[in-house]
């Protein structure tokens, strides 16, 4: 069987699932890699909670795999062990206690009391918390009572559905600090969420999809790099220049040029030693947000993009 600590991928291949004659996911292929957080993410309707239940095995994919490794959750040495889901923080008997809803869980998969206080501890209810009943809880302590629930057997792969809804500034703190510690240790961590902001803080990498198909896969850190749109007279002696001074440069069309690794005024001095005249220099900053919206309004275009190509 295979220890608690080897890492899994989660392998989504030509994910399709139809309801009716309607496809809500449609041909999602994508790879989450362990060690890393990744953020999945798309308008209401998009399929992330399909899904997320398909990787789990609670719906049947119509065709495609959603494997954890290279197993679909069922077909899993140990699922409940391999597996931490957090899907919907609601599924909780409201006369039980926080504490003794875990101890109802903890045997089955192999968590002892021990591990029941620590989890408890781990995302921040404490005794007079664990002692209450959930009626009682806040949206924010349920969230907490289910991100516990999915730690307590401490598994390689982590699946959180919106896991920010409910927690204030200090929660969304304390979450990504759980996530990043996971991650940090080899495990396998996926997010869904509208929190674009929020995500960007949180993430390494990022799934968007839009009606239930991928529309960028790539590194947080590539979306935020800022760029420079310029504007010149002789713009390929520019673009030249720039490149040879270890610049990026990208054509991006009407006369554009798109530069990154250069800041504006690197560029304003480039031109002024090659004597081009440049129109127009404007930074530009990235956001998650921004990139999101462009890919997924209406009339947005629905093949997958690349680094390159959501800059433009
Ligand atoms: N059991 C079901 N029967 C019929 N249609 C469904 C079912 N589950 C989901 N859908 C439809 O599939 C599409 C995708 O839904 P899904 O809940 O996966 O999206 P989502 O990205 O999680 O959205 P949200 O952010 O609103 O939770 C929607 O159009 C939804 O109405």
């Amino acid at each position: 069987m295979p220890s608690h600590h080897t890492p899994y991928a989660i392998n989504v291949r030509g994910l399709t699932k139809s309801f009716g004659g309607r496809r809500a996911v449609d041909a999602l292929s994508f790879t989450v890699r362990p060690g890393r957080i990744t953020g999945f993410l798309g308008p209401n309707g998009a399929g992330k909670t399909t899904t997320l239940r398909m990787l789990l095995g609670l719906v049947r994919p119509t065709s495609g795999a959603a494997l954890i490794g290279e197993h679909r959750y069922e077909d899993l040495p140990a699922p409940a062990r391999t597996v931490g889901a957090l899907l919907e923080a609601d599924g909780f008997h409201p006369g039980r206690t926080g504490r003794d809803h875990l101890r109802t869980y903890a045997p089955a998969l192999g968590a002892d009391d021990r591990r029941v206080d620590e989890v408890l501890a781990q995302v921040g209810l404490d005794e007079d918390a664990a002692r209450r009943t959930v009626r009682g809880y806040s949206l924010g302590m349920r969230q907490r009572l289910g991100i516990a629930a999915a730690l307590l057997p401490d598994p390689p792969v982590l699946i959180c559905d919106e896991p920010t809804n409910g927690l204030d500034p200090e929660g969304i703190r304390w979450l990504r600090g759980l996530l990043r510690e996971r991650a940090d240790r080899g495990h396998t961590v996926l997010v869904s969420s509208h929190l674009l902001a929020e995500m960007q803080q949180i993430v390494d990498s990022v799934v968007i999809i839009d009606k239930g198909r991928v529309v960028y896969d790539g590194d947080v850190a590539a979306v935020g790099e800022p760029t420079v749109r310029v504007r010149a007279l002789d713009g390929a002696r520019l673009a030249a220049a720039l490149t040879a001074a270890g610049a990026v440069v990208e054509d991006a069309g009407d006369g554009v040029l798109r530069v990154r690794a250069a800041g504006a005024e690197q560029i304003a001095r480039t031109a002024l030693r090659e004597q081009i005249v440049v129109t127009e220099l404007v930074g530009e900053e990235h956001s998650l947000e921004e990139l999101f919206f462009s890919l997924t309004e209406p009339g947005a275009g629905q093949a997958p993009a690349t680094i390159q190509e959501t800059a433009q």
